[in-house]
């Protein structure tokens, strides 16, 4: 039985008085790690003041990160950083850094590497855009994604990697996946860890939906056999819609 995780990701949003505000709404109310893994992937500013508040079942994750340790490498933040202050969790490869900060499937296997070499659970997205869904390609997509992302992993490590199936065309946009096609493909990535490490590490690695996941379409994504969770940008900002999230199944 996978257990599931809902993560919200702030993205670029909030001053430090609203992160405030919002943790401080949230964390007695999160669900109990016992049914789900409640996650705000927050900026670095506000990270180590979000980790401090974070309370009982709530855990923090950042947005980025370096894959190296340390060295000359001006505006950028090392795995050990993180881990110092208290963040457990960090998103990966996530579209809009593919696309407009040079993130390749490289980058991403080393960052994953690096996550695990310093106790972080990585978030990996993977995701196709509209072109490339409307031309037939969206499962060869993630397929490399997938793939590449994983490269170099123990069975264990894989086992422990969550997932974020994030369709560019459905981000931010209000358009989400149907249920349906977030599970074909969510499905689909399952098989591709299949094929690589068998059935048991395929059954047990926790594959999320991002795209314009809300309080009124949650239920129905988890629900999805292949569904583990969700990786939720715009609603995951308002700490109501964020506790209706995470407590999807109160
Ligand atoms: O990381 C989150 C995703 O990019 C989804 O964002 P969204 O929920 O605003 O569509």
């Amino acid at each position: 039985m996978r257990k599931p995780i809902i993560a919200g990701n702030w993205k670029m949003n909030k001053t430090r008085d609203e992160a405030l505000q919002f943790i401080y709404a949230v964390k007695d109310h999160v669900a109990s790690t016992d049914v789900v893994e409640s996650v705000v992937c927050a900026p670095f500013p506000y990270l180590r003041c979000l980790v401090k508040r974070q309370g009982a079942f709530l855990r923090v994750g950042a947005q980025n990160m370096h894959f190296k340790s340390a060295g000359a490498y001006t505006g950028e933040v090392a795995p050990e950083m993180l881990t110092s202050i208290g963040v457990s969790y960090v998103v990966l490869g996530h579209s809009e850094r593919r696309e407009m900060f040079n993130e390749t499937d490289e980058t991403v296997n080393k960052k994953v590497h690096a996550a695990f070499e310093n106790g972080l659970t990585p978030i990996i997205c993977v995701g196709e855009s509209l072109e490339q869904r409307e031309t037939g390609a969206t499962n060869a997509v993630v397929d490399t994604q997938t793939v590449a992302a994983l490269e170099g992993l123990t069975v264990e490590q894989v086992k422990r990697v969550v997932i974020a199936y994030e369709p560019i065309w459905a981000i931010g946009t209000g358009r989400t996946a149907t249920a349906e096609q977030a599970n074909e493909t969510i499905g689909y990535i399952r098989s591709v860890i299949e094929r690589a490490y068998g059935r048991e590490v395929a059954e047990a690695v926790r594959i999320q939906y991002g795209g314009s996941v809300n309080p009124s379409n949650i239920k129905e994504l988890m629900a999805q056999e292949h569904i583990d969770g969700a990786l939720v940008g715009g609603a995951s900002l308002d700490p109501k819609s964020f506790l209706s999230l995470v407590n999807y199944q109160g």
